[in-house]
This record gives C-alpha cells, structure tokens and sequence, in this order.
C-alpha cells in the first residue's frame, strides 16, 4: 500500500514556477516553503541550486523527509535554469546521520516498504542527474549521508568529521546499490575493507582513499563548492552529461531491474529477530552517549 504525503515545499515551489515572478527570473529564489526541512534556494543568474537540509536533531533520512528529497531534486532537474546542485547541511556539525534508524526498529510493514521505495528512488535520482552535482559536507555523514555525498559528482568536506558506511556496526548490511557506489568511487580494495568493518574515516582519510575529493576549512565548504562547480560548467554540457550517464547507468539499472525484489529483501532481512535486537541495541547505545 502506498501512503500519501503533504508535502509542504512542493505546492509553493509551484506557485513560484507559475506566477513565472521577476524574482524568479532575475535572482535567488526561495523554493520551498517555511517550516519544510529543506531550503531549496536557486540562483538564476549562476545557474546554481542549493539544497540545504535542516531537519533537527541530525538530518536522519525518514519517510518523509526523503520524499521531500525526492521533491527537490526533481524539482531541481526539471528546471532549465539549474546547471548545478550543492547538497549541504543547515545543521551544525552534521551533514546528515543517514536512515533514520526508528524507520527500521518495530515497523509497521507498509510504511517499512514505502520508506524503501521512496530511498530507492532518491537514490536513482540523485546518482542519475543530469546536472553537476557536489556535496558541500559541513558535518558527519554516516551510512545513508555517506550514500548521498558519493552519488554527487564531486565532494567537499570540513576537517574533524567522519564518513563511511558503517552499517555493520549497528549489526546490518549495507545493499548492493550502496555498495556499488562505493565500489565505483574508491575501488574494490578499499570497498571491501570499509563495509566489512563499517569503517567511518575521518576527513583526512577519506580524502587519502578518494572517498571525499577536498578538504577546506569549515566556513569555506558552500564557497568552495560554488566555486568548483564552475570549473564543470567550463565544460560542454552535453558531452559531460553524457559522461555521466555512460558510466552510471549500469549500476542504476541493476537496481531499476530489481527493485521489487530489493524491497522485499530489505523487509525480509530487517524484521529478523535478530536484526531488530542489534537496531533496539544501537538506537539505546545511541541515547546513552550523552549519559
Ligand atoms: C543477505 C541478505 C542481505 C539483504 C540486505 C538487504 C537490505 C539491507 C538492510 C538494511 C540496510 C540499512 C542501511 C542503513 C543505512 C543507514 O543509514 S543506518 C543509520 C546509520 N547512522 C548512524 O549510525 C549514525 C548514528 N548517529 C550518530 O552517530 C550521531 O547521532 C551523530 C550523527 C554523529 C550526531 O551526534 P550528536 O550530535 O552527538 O547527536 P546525538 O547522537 O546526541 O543524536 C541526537 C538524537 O538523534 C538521534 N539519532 C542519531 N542518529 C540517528 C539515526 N540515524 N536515526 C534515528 N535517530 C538518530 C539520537 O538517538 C539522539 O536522539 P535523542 O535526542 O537521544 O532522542
């Protein structure tokens, strides 16, 4: 079963579009609306959209912020305007802390499903877009925030943070797809090393194994993106899309042709007694931190 979502940023993101305002045309522009966990804000004049993610306490991908995701990131293709994506964090100290973990602890099964379905296709866009892309990581971004910043084309990270995919600390498996996306930015080597271990490397070392491309300082990472991507936009568009998508599309579509099954993996594999026992262990390891 599917289940709707109000989607707060979508109907303004519309009405902006339709009222077709000198705002929009001449200058930044807000997309979405206040209150949404994502500011969506576009730039006419270079060509550049930036998707800030601001769902307090950490960013953590659930069902319905990765509709939202799906929202923007659609929004953002479509518009002819947009040459360019920065993904970033208004959140303090952390890029995003990835799925969020409650979405997998004692789930009803429907909503379990669709909150797969729904990260699948973020992922299928995301990694699929035609425009550049660059992940401005300004905080830690485990397992799912690490999964987003990889399908960028290109990232910047602040010193002092980790990223990786550490799955296998919380006693699960990170999916193909996500492996495969690790796989196609480190290499085979450093893949297999880091999922078995659910390594999270600090900045330094990520940028050792090419898992993250630059390292600048904190209040440089959204200056630094801006200016990186017009070193792409010097680029022929169409060559460099293409590009792309040569060398992405067959990891896309090894998803695109299982996604049915992948979900009912997931489900399978996630109401395990087992599997719930390490995610309820994780979840209050996570709340004792602070004790
Ligand atoms: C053979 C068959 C195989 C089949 C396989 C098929 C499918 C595969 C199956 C499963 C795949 C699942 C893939 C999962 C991907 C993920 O992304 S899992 C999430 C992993 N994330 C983490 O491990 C990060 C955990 N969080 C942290 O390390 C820290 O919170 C931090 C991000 C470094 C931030 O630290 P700090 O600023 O100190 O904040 P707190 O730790 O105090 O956190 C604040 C509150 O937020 C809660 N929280 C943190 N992270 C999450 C999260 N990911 N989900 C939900 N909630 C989270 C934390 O508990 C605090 O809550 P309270 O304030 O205490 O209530």
């Amino acid at each position: 079963m599917r289940i709707g979502i109000v989607t707060s940023g979508l109907g303004i993101a519309r009405q902006c579009l339709r009222k077709n305002t000198s705002v929009y045309r001449t200058c930044r522009r807000q997309v979405t609306g206040s209150g949404s966990p994502l500011d969506l804000n576009v730039d006419s004049k270079t060509g550049i959209a930036v998707l800030s993610m601001n769902k307090p306490p950490v960013n953590s991908l659930n069902l319905e912020f990765l509709t939202e995701l799906n929202i923007a990131l659609e929004k953002v293709e479509n518009d002819k305007q947009c040459k360019g994506l920065i993904i970033t964090s208004s959140i303090p100290k952390i890029f995003s802390a990835g799925l969020d973990i409650t979405e997998m602890y004692q789930p009803d099964i429907d909503r379990l499903e669709e909150f797969w379905r729904t990260l699948q296709d973020m992922w299928i866009k995301l990694y699929g877009m035609n425009c550049v892309t660059i992940a401005a990581i300004n905080g830690h971004s485990p397992a799912g925030g690490c999964l987003m910043s990889m399908s960028c084309d290109y990232r910047i990270m602040a010193p002092n943070y980790t990223i990786g995919l550490n799955e296998t600390q919380l006693g699960i498996v990170a999916p193909f797809w996500f492996a495969d996306v690790m796989l196609n930015t480190v290499g085979f080597r450093q893949t297999e090393m880091a999922l078995q271990l659910g390594t999270l490397f600090k900045t330094e070392e990520a940028l050792n194994i090419g898992l993250i491309d630059k390292v600048v300082p904190q209040e440089e990472v959204l200056s630094a993106a801006q200016q990186e991507m017009q070193r792409w936009f010097k680029i022929p568009g169409f060559a460099r899309q293409l590009s792309k998508t040569e060398l992405r599309r067959p990891t896309i579509e090894k998803l695109l042709k299982k996604k049915e099954e992948d979900i009912g993996y997931f489900r399978d594999y996630i109401t395990k007694d087992a599997i719930q026992k390490s995610l309820g262990m994780y979840l209050e390891s996570l709340k004792n931190r602070r004790k």
